[in-house]
Protein backbone atom coordinates (compact mmCIF):
# COMPACT_ATOMS: atom_id res chain seq x y z
CA UNK A 1 0.00 0.00 0.00
CA UNK A 2 1.18 3.53 -0.91
CA UNK A 3 1.65 5.90 2.21
CA UNK A 4 0.09 8.67 -0.32
CA UNK A 5 -2.72 7.81 -2.70
CA UNK A 6 -4.34 10.54 -5.01
CA UNK A 7 -7.38 9.51 -6.59
CA UNK A 8 -9.32 11.30 -8.92
CA UNK A 9 -9.00 14.43 -7.50
CA UNK A 10 -10.91 17.35 -8.74
CA UNK A 11 -10.47 20.51 -6.90
CA UNK A 12 -12.70 23.83 -7.57
CA UNK A 13 -12.00 27.63 -6.60
CA UNK A 14 -15.18 29.10 -5.95
CA UNK A 15 -16.44 31.83 -8.10
CA UNK A 16 -15.02 35.40 -7.64
CA UNK A 17 -18.74 36.89 -8.80
CA UNK A 18 -22.18 36.59 -9.06
CA UNK A 19 -23.52 34.18 -12.17
CA UNK A 20 -19.59 33.05 -12.91
CA UNK A 21 -18.64 29.61 -12.71
CA UNK A 22 -15.99 28.07 -10.22
CA UNK A 23 -12.19 27.43 -11.39
CA UNK A 24 -11.65 23.50 -11.84
CA UNK A 25 -7.73 23.24 -11.20
CA UNK A 26 -7.23 19.82 -11.04
CA UNK A 27 -9.75 17.54 -13.21
CA UNK A 28 -8.99 14.60 -11.63
CA UNK A 29 -5.71 13.73 -10.48
CA UNK A 30 -4.40 10.21 -9.67
CA UNK A 31 -0.89 10.18 -7.95
CA UNK A 32 0.79 7.53 -5.52
CA UNK A 33 3.54 8.20 -3.08
CA UNK A 34 5.32 5.25 -1.55
CA UNK A 35 6.81 5.23 2.20
CA UNK A 36 10.26 7.03 1.75
CA UNK A 37 9.67 8.16 -2.28
CA UNK A 38 10.17 11.41 -3.18
CA UNK A 39 7.96 12.41 -6.33
CA UNK A 40 8.72 15.32 -8.19
CA UNK A 41 6.03 17.54 -9.15
CA UNK A 42 6.38 19.61 -12.51
CA UNK A 43 5.14 21.74 -14.67
CA UNK A 44 4.81 25.15 -16.16
CA UNK A 45 3.68 28.27 -13.76
CA UNK A 46 -0.71 27.77 -13.30
CA UNK A 47 -0.59 24.47 -14.14
CA UNK A 48 -1.97 23.32 -10.76
CA UNK A 49 1.18 21.87 -8.84
CA UNK A 50 0.90 23.67 -5.97
CA UNK A 51 -2.77 23.09 -5.80
CA UNK A 52 -2.35 19.27 -5.38
CA UNK A 53 0.10 19.84 -2.67
CA UNK A 54 -2.80 22.30 -1.06
CA UNK A 55 -4.99 19.43 -1.66
CA UNK A 56 -3.07 16.49 0.60
CA UNK A 57 -2.74 19.90 3.32
CA UNK A 58 -5.93 20.46 3.37
CA UNK A 59 -5.83 23.65 2.16
CA UNK A 60 -7.37 23.25 -1.21
CA UNK A 61 -11.02 22.32 -1.51
CA UNK A 62 -11.41 18.67 -3.04
CA UNK A 63 -14.65 18.79 -4.76
CA UNK A 64 -14.54 15.06 -5.86
CA UNK A 65 -12.26 12.01 -5.50
CA UNK A 66 -10.22 11.19 -2.49
CA UNK A 67 -7.18 11.59 -0.62
CA UNK A 68 -5.86 8.49 1.78
CA UNK A 69 -2.43 9.03 4.65
CA UNK A 70 -1.94 5.23 5.41
CA UNK A 71 -5.19 3.78 4.17
CA UNK A 72 -7.19 6.47 5.91
CA UNK A 73 -9.38 9.33 3.63
CA UNK A 74 -7.93 12.61 4.55
CA UNK A 75 -9.91 14.96 1.97
CA UNK A 76 -12.39 16.98 3.70
CA UNK A 77 -11.92 16.01 7.34
CA UNK A 78 -12.36 18.45 10.31
CA UNK A 79 -10.18 20.49 11.86
CA UNK A 80 -9.10 18.36 14.85
CA UNK A 81 -8.34 15.22 12.60
CA UNK A 82 -6.37 17.50 10.40
CA UNK A 83 -4.48 19.20 13.81
CA UNK A 84 -3.67 15.39 14.45
CA UNK A 85 -2.68 14.36 10.96
CA UNK A 86 -0.09 17.30 11.22
CA UNK A 87 2.36 14.82 12.92
CA UNK A 88 2.39 12.88 10.03
CA UNK A 89 2.32 15.43 7.14
CA UNK A 90 4.37 18.64 6.99
CA UNK A 91 4.91 21.35 4.97
CA UNK A 92 8.01 23.41 3.48
CA UNK A 93 6.43 26.61 1.83
CA UNK A 94 9.03 28.34 -1.13
CA UNK A 95 9.39 31.40 0.80
CA UNK A 96 11.27 31.23 4.30
CA UNK A 97 10.91 35.01 4.71
CA UNK A 98 7.66 34.92 4.33
CA UNK A 99 6.76 31.38 6.29
CA UNK A 100 8.34 32.03 9.46
CA UNK A 101 7.20 34.44 12.14
CA UNK A 102 9.52 37.32 12.37
CA UNK A 103 8.82 38.29 15.82
CA UNK A 104 9.80 34.65 17.52
CA UNK A 105 13.43 33.38 18.03
CA UNK A 106 13.90 30.54 16.34
CA UNK A 107 13.80 28.39 19.34
CA UNK A 108 10.28 29.31 19.76
CA UNK A 109 9.53 28.79 16.69
CA UNK A 110 10.62 25.18 17.02
CA UNK A 111 9.06 24.87 20.20
CA UNK A 112 5.51 26.16 19.70
CA UNK A 113 4.76 23.18 17.39
CA UNK A 114 6.40 20.89 20.18
CA UNK A 115 4.59 22.25 23.25
CA UNK A 116 1.36 22.03 21.15
CA UNK A 117 2.29 18.22 20.73
CA UNK A 118 2.15 17.74 24.82
CA UNK A 119 5.64 17.86 25.05
CA UNK A 120 7.61 19.13 28.27
CA UNK A 121 9.70 21.88 27.97
CA UNK A 122 12.87 20.45 29.10
CA UNK A 123 12.09 17.82 26.37
CA UNK A 124 11.39 20.68 23.95
CA UNK A 125 14.58 22.54 24.36
CA UNK A 126 16.02 19.05 23.98
CA UNK A 127 14.85 18.23 20.61
CA UNK A 128 15.25 21.77 19.26
CA UNK A 129 18.65 21.63 19.77
CA UNK A 130 19.18 18.24 17.88
CA UNK A 131 16.87 19.79 14.90
CA UNK A 132 18.86 22.64 14.86
CA UNK A 133 22.17 19.71 14.11
CA UNK A 134 20.34 18.10 12.13
CA UNK A 135 20.11 20.93 9.56
CA UNK A 136 23.38 22.10 9.90
CA UNK A 137 22.80 25.20 11.88
CA UNK A 138 24.62 26.42 14.97
CA UNK A 139 23.47 26.01 18.42
CA UNK A 140 23.13 29.72 19.04
CA UNK A 141 20.66 29.81 16.57
CA UNK A 142 17.90 29.30 19.06
CA UNK A 143 18.52 32.69 20.46
CA UNK A 144 18.35 34.63 17.13
CA UNK A 145 15.48 36.10 14.81
CA UNK A 146 14.18 35.53 11.33
CA UNK A 147 15.88 38.30 9.76
CA UNK A 148 19.30 37.78 11.37
CA UNK A 149 20.07 34.54 8.87
CA UNK A 150 20.58 34.33 5.42
CA UNK A 151 17.73 32.64 2.53
CA UNK A 152 19.58 29.50 3.29
CA UNK A 153 19.32 29.26 6.69
CA UNK A 154 16.27 30.44 7.12
CA UNK A 155 14.63 27.60 4.66
CA UNK A 156 16.87 25.27 7.11
CA UNK A 157 14.73 26.50 10.06
CA UNK A 158 11.71 25.87 8.34
CA UNK A 159 12.80 22.50 7.66
CA UNK A 160 13.67 22.22 10.93
CA UNK A 161 10.30 23.17 12.01
CA UNK A 162 8.49 20.37 9.77
CA UNK A 163 10.59 17.64 10.99
CA UNK A 164 9.98 18.56 14.71
CA UNK A 165 7.61 15.68 15.31
CA UNK A 166 8.91 13.17 12.87
CA UNK A 167 6.19 13.40 10.23
CA UNK A 168 6.69 10.58 7.34
CA UNK A 169 5.26 12.85 4.43
CA UNK A 170 6.59 16.66 3.61
CA UNK A 171 5.03 18.85 0.84
CA UNK A 172 7.77 21.01 -0.38
CA UNK A 173 6.42 23.91 -2.55
CA UNK A 174 9.21 24.95 -4.34
CA UNK A 175 11.28 25.14 -1.59
CA UNK A 176 14.47 26.04 -3.08
CA UNK A 177 13.38 28.35 -5.69
CA UNK A 178 13.90 31.78 -3.87
CA UNK A 179 17.69 30.54 -3.10
CA UNK A 180 20.83 30.77 -4.96
CA UNK A 181 22.33 28.22 -6.89
CA UNK A 182 24.62 27.05 -4.12
CA UNK A 183 22.08 26.94 -1.46
CA UNK A 184 19.61 25.13 -3.67
CA UNK A 185 22.33 22.43 -3.79
CA UNK A 186 23.11 22.14 -0.19
CA UNK A 187 19.06 22.31 0.64
CA UNK A 188 18.44 19.71 -1.53
CA UNK A 189 21.37 17.77 -0.32
CA UNK A 190 20.20 18.24 2.73
CA UNK A 191 16.34 17.54 1.96
CA UNK A 192 18.19 13.73 0.50
CA UNK A 193 20.18 13.56 3.58
CA UNK A 194 17.18 13.96 6.00
CA UNK A 195 15.45 11.10 3.86
CA UNK A 196 18.26 8.84 3.78
CA UNK A 197 18.27 8.81 7.85
CA UNK A 198 14.59 9.38 8.78
CA UNK A 199 12.57 7.42 5.79
CA UNK A 200 10.55 10.43 5.10
CA UNK A 201 8.34 10.55 2.08
CA UNK A 202 8.47 14.46 -0.60
CA UNK A 203 5.95 15.55 -2.73
CA UNK A 204 8.07 17.91 -4.65
CA UNK A 205 6.99 20.88 -5.99
CA UNK A 206 9.01 22.64 -8.54
CA UNK A 207 9.02 24.27 -11.73
CA UNK A 208 12.69 23.27 -12.38
CA UNK A 209 13.61 20.01 -14.61
CA UNK A 210 17.44 19.85 -12.81
CA UNK A 211 15.64 20.16 -9.36
CA UNK A 212 13.63 17.28 -10.25
CA UNK A 213 16.08 15.37 -11.17
CA UNK A 214 18.58 15.86 -8.17
CA UNK A 215 16.16 15.03 -6.08
CA UNK A 216 13.28 12.85 -6.98
CA UNK A 217 12.59 8.85 -7.40
CA UNK A 218 9.78 10.09 -9.41
CA UNK A 219 8.48 12.44 -11.91
CA UNK A 220 4.83 13.72 -12.71
CA UNK A 221 4.23 15.91 -15.10
CA UNK A 222 1.71 18.40 -14.84
CA UNK A 223 -0.20 20.71 -17.69
CA UNK A 224 -3.80 22.16 -17.34
CA UNK A 225 -4.48 20.35 -14.30
CA UNK A 226 -3.82 16.74 -15.58
CA UNK A 227 -0.93 14.54 -14.69
CA UNK A 228 0.33 13.42 -18.74
CA UNK A 229 3.37 11.68 -17.77
CA UNK A 230 4.85 9.58 -14.90
CA UNK A 231 8.08 7.41 -14.37
CA UNK A 232 10.98 6.90 -13.36
CA UNK A 233 13.01 10.88 -12.53
CA UNK A 234 15.80 9.29 -14.81
CA UNK A 235 13.42 8.61 -18.02
CA UNK A 236 11.14 10.96 -17.63
CA UNK A 237 13.72 14.10 -17.57
CA UNK A 238 15.91 12.16 -20.65
CA UNK A 239 14.14 10.78 -22.58
CA UNK A 240 10.28 12.03 -22.57
CA UNK A 241 7.09 10.33 -23.70
CA UNK A 242 4.72 13.09 -23.29
CA UNK A 243 5.11 15.95 -26.24
CA UNK A 244 4.79 18.45 -23.38
CA UNK A 245 6.91 16.92 -20.95
CA UNK A 246 9.65 17.39 -24.43
CA UNK A 247 8.74 20.94 -24.48
CA UNK A 248 9.66 21.80 -21.34
CA UNK A 249 12.65 19.76 -21.27
CA UNK A 250 13.97 21.69 -24.59
CA UNK A 251 12.81 24.68 -22.85
CA UNK A 252 14.48 24.33 -19.66
CA UNK A 253 18.13 26.36 -19.54
CA UNK A 254 21.51 25.14 -19.54
CA UNK A 255 24.71 26.68 -19.05
CA UNK A 256 26.54 25.80 -21.83
CA UNK A 257 25.25 28.70 -25.04
CA UNK A 258 26.15 25.98 -27.37
CA UNK A 259 24.62 23.42 -26.43
CA UNK A 260 21.18 26.09 -24.84
CA UNK A 261 21.73 27.33 -28.78
CA UNK A 262 21.04 23.25 -30.26
CA UNK A 263 18.18 23.02 -27.78
CA UNK A 264 16.34 25.98 -29.24
CA UNK A 265 16.70 24.51 -32.38
CA UNK A 266 15.45 21.34 -30.79
CA UNK A 267 12.59 22.74 -29.82
CA UNK A 268 11.42 24.87 -32.82
CA UNK A 269 11.75 21.48 -34.41
CA UNK A 270 10.04 19.68 -32.21
CA UNK A 271 7.12 22.63 -32.22
CA UNK A 272 6.58 22.29 -35.66
CA UNK A 273 6.79 18.58 -35.88
CA UNK A 274 4.10 18.94 -33.38
CA UNK A 275 2.24 21.81 -34.82
CA UNK A 276 2.37 19.64 -38.05
CA UNK A 277 0.77 16.38 -36.82
CA UNK A 278 -1.81 18.10 -35.37
CA UNK A 279 -3.22 19.73 -38.50
CA UNK A 280 -2.99 15.85 -39.65
CA UNK A 281 -4.78 15.31 -37.00
CA UNK A 282 -2.42 11.97 -35.90
CA UNK A 283 -1.47 12.21 -32.28
CA UNK A 284 -2.38 15.79 -31.76
CA UNK A 285 -0.15 17.32 -28.61
CA UNK A 286 -3.63 19.18 -27.72
CA UNK A 287 -6.05 15.60 -27.65
CA UNK A 288 -2.85 13.78 -25.59
CA UNK A 289 -3.02 16.28 -23.31
CA UNK A 290 -6.68 16.53 -23.14
CA UNK A 291 -6.76 12.85 -21.92
CA UNK A 292 -4.52 12.96 -19.07
N1 LIG B 1 -7.27 30.40 -4.37
C1 LIG B 1 -7.49 30.36 -5.68
N2 LIG B 1 -8.65 30.81 -6.19
C2 LIG B 1 -8.90 30.74 -7.53
N3 LIG B 1 -8.02 30.22 -8.44
C3 LIG B 1 -6.84 29.77 -7.97
C4 LIG B 1 -6.51 29.80 -6.57
N4 LIG B 1 -5.28 29.28 -6.43
C5 LIG B 1 -4.85 28.93 -7.66
N5 LIG B 1 -5.79 29.23 -8.59
C6 LIG B 1 -5.70 28.97 -10.03
O1 LIG B 1 -5.51 27.57 -10.21
C7 LIG B 1 -4.59 27.33 -11.29
C8 LIG B 1 -3.44 26.47 -10.77
O2 LIG B 1 -2.69 27.26 -9.86
P1 LIG B 1 -1.45 26.66 -9.03
O3 LIG B 1 -0.96 27.74 -8.13
O4 LIG B 1 -1.87 25.39 -8.44
O5 LIG B 1 -0.43 26.39 -10.22
P2 LIG B 1 1.15 26.10 -10.14
O6 LIG B 1 1.45 25.10 -11.17
O7 LIG B 1 1.53 25.80 -8.74
O8 LIG B 1 1.73 27.50 -10.57
P3 LIG B 1 3.03 28.29 -10.01
O9 LIG B 1 4.22 27.46 -10.41
O10 LIG B 1 2.97 29.61 -10.71
O11 LIG B 1 2.86 28.40 -8.51
C9 LIG B 1 -4.14 28.69 -11.81
O12 LIG B 1 -4.92 29.00 -12.94
C10 LIG B 1 -4.47 29.63 -10.66
O13 LIG B 1 -4.77 30.92 -11.13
Amino acid sequence: MSLLEIEDVIVEYPAKGFGKKPFRALHGVSLDIAAGETVGLVGESGSGKTTLGRAVLGLAPVTAGVVRFDGRVISNIGKAERRKLSDDVQVVFQDPYTSLNPALTVEDILTEPLLVAGVSRAAASKRVRDLLDEVRLPADAGGRLPREFSGGQRQRVAIARALSRDPRLIVCDEPVSALDLSNQARVLDLFIEIQERTGVAYLFVTHDLSVVRHISHRVAVMTSGRIVETGPAGFVTSTPEHPYTQRLLLAAPVPDPARQAQRRADRHRLLAAQAEQDEQGGGSFAASSAQG
